[in-house]
């Protein structure tokens, strides 16, 4: 199988998508960054890549709100070939700063004829939050997160609550199994509030998926635990046993199950 191509958008401020690219090789895939400036001016750009990744940052420095300016970008220039993009079978990925991007592209099919079900916003205490958290997947027909049950992972935000707008929206999503990970505390039980849930995100939301199962946004940063030693405690954990120095992180199998999609 030829390695699928992702391509990896960058904009001014955009600061993980040397990472994230390193991630998508890392999994088996060629992956390229590209500034918005070059698919603005050739869409078609596009149908070179089986995958498009809006990874984390500050892109255009969160102006207005964070992934405002970026998402207004391509869902005013770039929605038609996007749609089409996903509706041929490839693959989107947003991080952190890329899920705030892709929540105001309407590329995650949020709305309904009321307005948007969920979107992202200020973490409950107003402050920039950066440590590790837990999560419980639950993939549904997520792709990136087959056969994913658990993972422990760094969030870095501030405007990374998901917060959805009344009971009938969260119905609505769940239902659909669009709530794909949620945070938890350390044993996978039920985070009650923060500190377990890091922002305030309605349900616990850490991620959601599309109608598809092939849109994902996350808040946390899979491509910063790629490596068994990225953990802050892997001494401590291989001291205790049953946790191999040499081994994977847990972001890692996100970008392995991107890759495999196409196998
Ligand atoms: N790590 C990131 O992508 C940061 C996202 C965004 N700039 C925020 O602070 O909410």
């Amino acid at each position: 199988m030829p390695a699928p191509r992702v391509l990896v958008l960058r904009a001014p401020g955009t600061n993980c998508d040397e990472e994230t690219a390193e991630a998508f090789r890392l999994a088996g895939a060629a992956a390229e960054r590209l500034h918005v400036n070059r698919l603005l001016e050739n869409p078609a750009l596009l149908d070179g890549f089986q995958a498009l990744c809006v990874p984390g940052g500050f892109s255009y420095g969160d102006d207005i709100s964070a992934g405002r300016v970026l998402g207004n970008q391509i869902r005013l220039a770039l929605s038609e070939p996007l749609r089409k993009f996903r509706d041929d079978g490839k693959l989107v990925l947003g991080v952190c700063n890329g899920f705030q991007v892709l929540v105001k592209t309407g590329l995650l099919d949020i709305e309904d004829s009321a307005g948007p079900l969920a979107t992202l916003t200020w973490n409950d205490h107003g402050r920039y939050e950066a440590r590790w958290v837990h999560l419980n997947a639950t993939p549904g027909e997520c792709v990136f997160l087959r056969g994913v049950e658990r993972l422990e992972l760094p969030i870095a935000h501030a405007e990374g609550k998901i917060a959805v707008r009344d009971d009938a929206a969260l119905d609505a999503l769940t239902s659909q199994g669009r709530v794909v990970l949620r945070y938890s505390v350390a044993d996978g039980g039920e985070a009650k509030g923060f500190p377990a849930n890091p922002n305030g995100a309605t349900a616990n939301a850490a991620g959601l998926t599309d109608s598809t199962g092939r849109v994902l946004g996350l808040m946390p940063h899979p491509e910063r635990y790629l490596f068994a030693t990225q953990h802050p405690q892997w001494t401590r954990k291989k001291a205790a046993g049953g946790y191999d120095p040499q081994g994977d992180g847990d972001g890692l199998a996100l970008f392995r199950n991107a890759v495999s999609y196409f196998g």
